[in-house]
This record gives structure tokens, C-alpha cells and sequence, in this order.
């Protein structure tokens, strides 16, 4: 399929539904599952430790780093699947990415909070491609003060992309939430342009 433009004021979003084939996204999903180094990373909240709700691994040029949440993320050197799949990203989006950040949500507890991603290393205006595998999650995304908007909910299935450019991170925010439905893992992949630019002291 094609990446096609989803309409939302103060938002640049593309969404193909269907960027890999449900072969590929399933043994993609089985390899990374198996092969990416899974950590449960505590994040500072409210000057407590609290773990995530989620596993994570970051992959990327070794001058791609990068500070989220408080924590400080050194990439680990890319999986041959991950550099593959960066260069088909590239060429898809016509955008380049020297990173990406895995999250596997378990089941239907695993989630990530509300947030944009909007760190300075980002720049003013990144573009993120969000790949999904695994089991249908919904996506959501709010406005931010000063936009009045209704909310959009989006479900992502196993292989579809979705590219965030432009102003999205600036005027939106986005979440996972965490559902009481029955559901298997899911893996999501968002590469990104991380600065080389050494993070802050601390
Ligand atoms: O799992 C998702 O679809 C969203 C992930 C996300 O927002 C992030 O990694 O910043
Ligand atoms: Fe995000």
C-alpha cells in the first residue's frame, strides 16, 4: 500500500495500513521479540522510581544518543533486521533516520502515557515513523494547549506505518493506552533523527 495523508489542523500525519505484508510483520515480530536487548527501564516520576509499563531497547549510530524521560539512552549497535528496515524506511519516507526506539507492550496492562516527543534533540520539527507488529493497538492523539480539537483515536495493526512530520509534536500529544481487552504482544518500532550533540550533564 501507500503512505496517504490523514487530516488533523496543526498536524502532519501519513498512515499506510498495510507497509509490510502480514507474513513479513509476523516473523519480524517473532525475530525482534527473540533477538532485541529487552530492558524494563525505571523512569523518575513525581521524585519517585517507577518502572515502565512496557519493555524497551534503543538501536542506532553510535552518536545518536539520547535523553527521555530523565533517562539517558546509549544505542546499542544496529540488528542487521533493524539497519534493513531503517533503509526501506528511508526510502519510503524520503526522510533519514539514525535511531530507533522499540517498545514491546506484553498484554493489554503495558501502555505509554500521554507525551509528545518533543525532546531538543529531536529538532523543532521531527519526523518519527511509527512501525507496528503484533497484536492491534489503539493509538491516540489530543491536542496541546492552545489547540482546540477533538481527539483522534487511530488502531495500528501489525505492518502498518505511520509518519509524524511538521508541527505534530509541537501541537499534539500522543498515548497508548492500556486496554481490558484480551490482547497478545505488540511491538512498536519509531525511528528517529536523534542530534549528535552531547546530552546534558547529570
Ligand atoms: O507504541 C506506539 O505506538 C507509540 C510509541 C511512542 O509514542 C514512542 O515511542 O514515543
Ligand atoms: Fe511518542
Amino acid at each position: 500500500m501507500a503512505l496517504s495523508p490523514l487530516s488533523l489542523p496543526q498536524a502532519d500525519l501519513l498512515f499506510d495500513p498495510a507497509f509490510l505484508a502480514q507474513t513479513e510483520a509476523a516473523a519480524l515480530l517473532a525475530e525482534l521479540t527473540a533477538d532485541a536487548a529487552w530492558e524494563q527501564r525505571a523512569i523518575r516520576m513525581f521524585g519517585q522510581q517507577i518502572p515502565q509499563p512496557r519493555l524497551t531497547a534503543w538501536y542506532g549510530d553510535p552518536d545518536a544518543r539520547y535523553t527521555y524521560s530523565g533517562l539517558r539512552w546509549e544505542p546499542r549497535p544496529w540488528l542487521p533486521a533493524l539497519h534493513a528496515l531503517r533503509q526501506r524506511l528511508e526510502t519510503a519516507t524520503g526522510t533519514r533516520f539514525n535511531s530507533v526506539l522499540l517498545n514491546l507492550y506484553r498484554d493489554g496492562r503495558d501502555s505509554m502515557g500521554w507525551h509528545a516527543d518533543d525532546e531538543p534533540e529531536l529538532g523543532p520539527a521531527p519526523a518519527i515513523a511509527s512501525l507496528s507488529l503484533g497484536a492491534t493497538r489503539r493509538f491516540r492523539l489530543r491536542p496541546r494547549a492552545g489547540l482546540a480539537h477533538a481527539p483522534l483515536a487511530l488502531d495500528l495493526p501489525a505492518g502498518s506505518l505511520l509518519l509524524m512530520r511538521g508541527p505534530t509534536q509541537q501541537c499534539w500529544q500522543h498515548a497508548l493506552p492500556k486496554t481490558a481487552r484480551p490482547v497478545g504482544p505488540r511491538l512498536n518500532l519509531t525511528f528517529r533523527w536523534v542530534a549528535g550533540a552531547a546530552p546534558p550533564a547529570g
